[in-house]
């Protein structure tokens, strides 16, 4: 039942150094520095087109910088063997072929892949770990259907629960909870809390990244605007200057992580105050996070 082709999963260090990222005369990422310590949750956030998707390309050597270096364990991951990258990095991805003509357990053994040589057939490990990333998104009873039949969000499932078998010391993900419904957003996401991966995820919800990541980078046309812990980022003021949205952070009484609260309106520019609708919390620093009155 061992296989010496599957290395114990871990946690790997990402090391996003001073990376650009040109399409043509376009910057799509400029200078962008960016780490994930082992076992860190890392989200990406920003504004569509802000860069999220490019930045994230890069790390899972689709797109390559034109200048500055992707890092995983210290090793230039665009200099690694293709193969010994994936043994490493699993990715979850936008663009994912939804038209495989496979079964849904074929797909999630694909995640195996990287751990055998050509023509190696599944061990009994291979097939506990394709079972148990399965139900671990609950796909089990999807296993036997065909994977270009399935809803978007069950597919979303099927695509993480490749990933999962794969056992990645470092996971990529790229809007993870598209297409999900609200229960497995939450179960998805605290499985990513609990793998002993590094994870760096790109998310819109505010809310879900706030609660979820032990870090935050904000990308704003390219480039990091802002970064660290989610009380730090997530605040009106940044909410407004990044997103041009009106928005009132207070700490969730229960969860203790800040929560977003998003009002109609344009927001106040500095030093206008004033409530109505619209009144978000403008002010300075001593408006963040504090708790509802
Ligand atoms: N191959 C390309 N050629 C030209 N422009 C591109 C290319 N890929 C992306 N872009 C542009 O680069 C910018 C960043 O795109 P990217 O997909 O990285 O943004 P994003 O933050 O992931 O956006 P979203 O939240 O909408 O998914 C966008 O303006 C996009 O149109």
């Amino acid at each position: 039942m061992t296989s010496t082709t599957t290395p114990p999963m871990g946690a790997a260090e990402l090391a996003v150094e001073s990376v650009t990222l040109t399409a043509g005369a376009h910057h799509l990422v400029r200078d962008v520095c960016l780490t994930a310590r082992p076992g860190e949750v890392v989200g990406l956030v920003g504004p569509n087109g802000s860069g999220k998707s490019s930045l994230l390309r890069a790390v899972y050597r689709v797109l390559r910088p034109d200048a500055g270096c992707v890092r995983v364990d210290g090793a230039d991951a665009w200099a690694l063997p293709v193969r010994r990258l994936a043994r490493t990095l699993a990715a979850v991805v936008q663009e994912s072929a939804a038209d495989f003509d496979l079964t849904v357990r074929d797909v999630v053994a694909m995640g195996r892949t990287p751990h055998k040589r050509l023509l190696d057939g599944d061990t009994a490990e291979d097939r506990l770990l394709i079972e148990s990333a399965l139900e671990s998104v609950d796909a089990t009873g999807l296993a036997d259907r065909r994977f270009d039949h399935l809803s978007g969000g069950e597919r979303q499932r099927v695509l993480i629960a490749r990933a999962l078998a794969q056992r990645p010391a470092l996971l990529v993900l790229d809007e993870p909870t598209n297409h999900l419904d609200i229960r497995h957003q939450l179960d998805v996401l605290g499985i990513l809390r609990e793998l002993p991966a590094t994870v760096l995820v790109a998310l819109h919800d505010l809310n879900l990244a706030a609660y979820y990541c032990d870090r935050l980078y904000v990308l704003r046309d390219g480039e990091v605007t802002a970064s660290g812990s989610p009380s730090d980022v997530l605040t009106p003021e940044l909410l407004a200057e990044v997103y041009g949205v009106t928005a009132e952070v207070t700490v969730h009484p229960r969860t203790g992580a800040p929560h977003v609260t998003f009002l109609p309106g344009a927001p106040q520019r500095p030093g206008h105050s004033g409530s109505g609708a619209g009144g978000a919390t403008a002010g300075g620093s001593a408006g963040r996070d504090r708790p509802p009155s």
